[in-house]
């Protein structure tokens, strides 16, 4: 099977600043694929040379089987955009705003369906312009799939959502993703990432400095677990690789108080490979 997204030594110049360099992703079809990295990493740019937005200085891309850099409209219909700054839609209210823009797909969903799907159904008749920020960005969402994309760029789609809105957002995602739905998500939420990603990709200063798992990240899985609990002589931690044998020993069949097994989360883990790379 052809990846949905192939990039290899892409490159993107600005004048005196490179952005991106050498980077290289592969995006198998049907796969949710987190891009992760600070502010000015280079998310966005990658982002958009992928989305045909923008012009790489060198390397080569493929996108559904196309150069972005060249590909037409029929390409386009098979690609949905959530940008991370919305264009404003006039006068029109939320329900025809939708309607609007499934004009311009060869085989859109219904227009409805989308608006409960993104749960905006009650504000149909709403001006876009009285939408709150997140509602806004439930549009922005709504935008973005009802063209049915093969393949969807969501450009830090959850930021403003409240956290119902943001579990029902994954909700839709995980849905679109089962339907076969390859989807490119940058976020800075980490833990939205470890939610919805197969696979992930940290880029930092333009380059990418680690890719695997949410679970395998930066070997995480080969941390030690860190035991917490506390007794008579207080509270106490400590760091293994056998973490239930460590409880069961410590335990003899009693409850510990306030006992808890953890690993490091991705954000730790993220926040480590980002300070390697400072
Ligand atoms: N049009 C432009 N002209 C010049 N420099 C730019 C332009 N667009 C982006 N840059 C620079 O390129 C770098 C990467 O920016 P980019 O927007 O890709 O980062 P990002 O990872 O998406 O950041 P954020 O998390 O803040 O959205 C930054 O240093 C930015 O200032």
């Amino acid at each position: 099977m052809t990846p949905a997204v192939s990039v290899r030594g892409l490159r993107k110049e600005y004048p005196g600043h490179v952005a991106v360099e050498d980077v290289r992703l592969e995006i198998e079809q049907g796969e949710v694929f987190s891009l992760l990295g600070p502010n000015g990493a280079g998310k966005t740019t990658t982002v958009e040379i992928l989305e045909g937005h923008r012009k790489r200085t060198a390397g080569e891309a493929s996108v559904l089987g196309e150069d972005p850099g060249t590909a037409g409209r029929a390409w386009r219909a098979r690609i949905g955009i959530v940008l991370q700054t919305a264009n404003d839609a006039a006068q029109l209210n939320v329900g025809e705003t939708v309607r609007h823009f499934a004009r311009y797909y060869p085989d859109p969903r219904d227009p409805d369906d989308v608006l409960e799907k993104v749960g905006l159904a009650e504000k149909a008749r709403t001006r876009v312009r009285a939408l709150s920020g997140g509602q806004r960005r439930r549009l922005d969402v709504a935008l973005g799939i009802i063209g049915k994309p093969e393949l969807l760029f969501l450009d830090e789609p959850t930021t403003g959502f409240d956290p119902e809105a943001r579990r029902r957002f994954w909700t839709l995602i995980k849905s679109l993703a089962a339907e076969g739905t390859t989807i490119l998500l940058t976020t800075h939420y980490l833990d939205e990432a470890e939610a919805l990603a197969d696979r992930v990709a940290v880029l930092a200063a333009g380059r990418i400095v680690a890719e695997g798992t949410p679970s395998s990240l930066g070997r995480r899985s080969r941390d030690d677990a860190v035991v917490r609990w506390r007794d008579e002589n207080g509270f106490h931690e400590e760091r293994t690789q056998f973490p239930t044998k460590l409880v069961t020993e410590l335990s003899h069949g009693r409850e510990l108080a306030d006992l808890t097994v953890s690993r490091l989360s991705l954000e730790d883990v993220y926040l480590r490979l980002i300070g390697e790379t400072a």
